[in-house]
C-alpha cells in the first residue's frame, strides 16, 4: 500500500490541465521501457475533462497511440451508444480523435451485447478479459496498470464501488455487477478494491466544492467499506489530484503539506 501524495491545483480546468500532461509523460516513459502502456480511465466529469485536456495538450502526439491499452474501472449498464455510458462520453472526449487501436480499446459490456440484462454475467466477462491481458508478472488475475485513474463522488465513491453496498467488500472477483447504484443509472459494472490496487498508480480526481467532505473524509483515515475512494491506492504510487475547492477541508496535517 502506497501513502497518499497530495497536488492541489487553482482550479479544475488547471488540474485537467496538468494531470493530462502529467498522464503523458506516464505513457510515454511505458512506452519507451516496454513497448507499450496500459490506463485505466473513469467516468464522470473529471475524468472527461481530462482526456478533453489530453486532446489538446502540446505534448500530446509524443504518445503512441497504437501501443496504449485502455480499459475502464467502471461502466453504467446501458445500451452501446447511450450517451450516458462513460465509453460513449470518454469517446467524444478524445479517443475518436487518436489513432488507438480498436482491439486495444477495452470497454466495458453494454446491456445490448452478449449478456442482455445479465450484468454479472457481462461482469464476468470482463474478469475474463482482464485475466486473458495478465502476464506471468502481474498479480491477481489482471495487468499491471500503469496509471489507474478514479473520479471521486460526494458520498466518496469511486468507480461503481459506494459505502456500504456489497461490491466494495468483494475481495475475490476482479469484477462485479453493481445493483442498486445511489448515482443513477443503477445497473453498473465495477472493477474491485482488489483489481484496483493491483495498479503500479492510482490518481484519485477530485475538483469543486461538493468533493471537499469526501477527500477529508477519505484521506483523514476512514474505512473503506464507508468511504470507498479510502481503499483505493496503488502499489508503488496513490496520487490525489485536487482542486483548492475539493481541498478546502482537508486537516491540516494534510494541506498545507505538514512539511511546509
Ligand atoms: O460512472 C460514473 O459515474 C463514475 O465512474 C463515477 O465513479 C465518477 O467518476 C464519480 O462519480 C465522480 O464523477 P465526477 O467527476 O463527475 O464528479
Amino acid at each position: 500500500m502506497s501513502t497518499p501524495q497530495l497536488v492541489v491545483h487553482r482550479d479544475k480546468e488547471l488540474m485537467a490541465e496538468a494531470a493530462a500532461a502529467r498522464l503523458i509523460t506516464r505513457i510515454v516513459d511505458a512506452q519507451a521501457a516496454r513497448g507499450s502502456a496500459s490506463i485505466v480511465l473513469t467516468g464522470g466529469r473529471n475524468g472527461n475533462g481530462l482526456l478533453a485536456a489530453l486532446g489538446s495538450a502540446p505534448a500530446r502526439d509524443a504518445v503512441d497511440w497504437s501501443r496504449l491499452d485502455l480499459w475502464w474501472g467502471d461502466e453504467r449498464y446501458l445500451p452501446e451508444g447511450d450517451p450516458e455510458r462513460n465509453v460513449t462520453q470518454a469517446r467524444a472526449a478524445l479517443l475518436d480523435r487518436v489513432p488507438l487501436d480498436p482491439a486495444r480499446v477495452h470497454a466495458m459490456p453494454a446491456s445490448d451485447g452478449p449478456y442482455g440484462s445479465d450484468v454479472d454475467a457481462a461482469a464476468a466477462a470482463y474478469a475474463e478479459e482482464l485475466a486473458a491481458a495478465a502476464g506471468p508478472g502481474d498479480h491477481g488475475g489482471v495487468p499491471t496498470f500503469d496509471v489507474l485513474m478514479l473520479g471521486v463522488g460526494p458520498d466518496t465513491h469511486v468507480a461503481s464501488l459506494f459505502p456500504e453496498l456489497p461490491a466494495v467488500r468483494e475481495t475475490e472477483r476482479t469484477v462485479v455487477g453493481v445493483h442498486g447504484a445511489p448515482k443513477p443509472p443503477p445497473v453498473r459494472i465495477s472493477l474491485t478494491l482488489p483489481a484496483i490496487r493491483a495498479a503500479h498508480e492510482v490518481w484519485l480526481l477530485a475538483a469543486g466544492e461538493d468533493k471537499a467532505k469526501a477527500a477529508a473524509i477519505a484521506l483523514s483515515g476512514a474505512g473503506e467499506v464507508q468511504a470507498p475512494a479510502a481503499g483505493a491506492y496503488g502499489r508503488s504510487r496513490t496520487l490525489w489530484l485536487l482542486d483548492a475547492a475539493a481541498a478546502s477541508e482537508l486537516p491540516r496535517s494534510l494541506y498545507p503539506p505538514a512539511s511546509a
